[in-house]
């Protein structure tokens, strides 16, 4: 089976062309190749798939094998990838994922795609609650972006122990088909500082989603204005949400880093 290593911001996944290969049991597939001992090496697994409803299917795993309704960073690295490999012919196309089509637009230099703006659609903001986890308790912002979000605000998210309150989280009774968890710094009314627990996969360099839902979350507290960078360990990602009606628009790179194929 050939596959291709993309990633965005450092939130790598290993895409299979689904036109031509056939992945047999992908949660499988996705523990095994997202292994960064014995395997590849990877957030999660995404499949590209042809689509009877938009111009490609995106099927996200992943890294624990579990299925992602949406991803943020991964659609902007499928959308590179079938333009560049001639299976979507046009810069503006709609990507199915398992939570609706998404319309994006490639920005491309000398035939190769280097930023994609994605349409995220209207975020479902949920009013802040809170809950015991650990013997401490954590204040949220629920944020539905195709997938679920818990947003939490710290003044330094560099000294917040991610892993030890991420998993706690994830797994609380509240959520209980787990969530993704956002360590969010408001840097100044512009900018975000973003540390993301990924359900499935845990602490990722980035998450699309994640940024989106802590905008959304901040912008809906007055805490920031509507245009925002957001800074996360492997790079920034530039996010507009004009009105809270309308659509959130994410832009970000997108790159390749090697194709390979699995030994026999
Ligand atoms: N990395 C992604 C989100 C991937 C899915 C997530 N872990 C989930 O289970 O919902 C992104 O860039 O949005």
């Amino acid at each position: 089976m050939r596959f291709t290593k993309m990633h965005g911001l450092g939130n790598d996944y290993v895409y299979v062309n689904c036109y031509e290969e056939k992945v047999e049991e992908p949660e499988r597939m996705a523990k095994q190749l997202c292994d960064r001992h014995f395997g590849i090496g990877a957030d999660g697994l995404i499949l590209i798939c042809p689509s009877e409803h938009a111009d490609c299917r995106m099927e996200m795993y992943n890294a624990d094998g579990s299925r992602g309704a949406m991803c943020g960073n991964g659609i902007r690295c499928v959308a590179k990838y079938v333009y560049e490999a001639g299976l979507v012919e046009r810069e503006r196309m709609k990507v199915e994922t398992d939570s609706g089509i998404r319309r994006l637009v490639c920005r491309v230099r000398e035939g190769r795609v280097y930023l994609v703006d994605v349409d995220m659609g209207v975020p479902a903001l949920f009013p802040r609650e809170s809950l015991s986890a650990g013997g401490s308790s954590f204040s949220f912002t629920p944020v539905d972006m195709g997938n679920p979000h818990a947003v939490l605000f710290y003044s330094d998210v560099d000294s917040v122990d991610v892993e030890q309150i991420g998993p706690a989280i994830e797994n609380h009774k509240r959520f209980p088909g787990r969530t993704n968890v956002e360590f969010a710094q408001i840097t100044d009314a512009q900018n975000i500082k973003l540390r993301v627990w990924e359900r499935g996969s845990g602490e990722t360099m980035a998450c699309g989603t994640g940024a989106c839902a802590a905008c959304a979350a901040a912008m809906a507290m007055g805490l920031v204005k509507r245009k925002v960078t957001v800074r996360l360990p492997g790079g920034k990602l530039d996010i507009t949400w004009s009105k809270a009606d309308g659509p959130m628009i994410l832009t970000g790179p997108a790159k390749k880093v090697f194709c390979g194929s699995l030994c026999p």
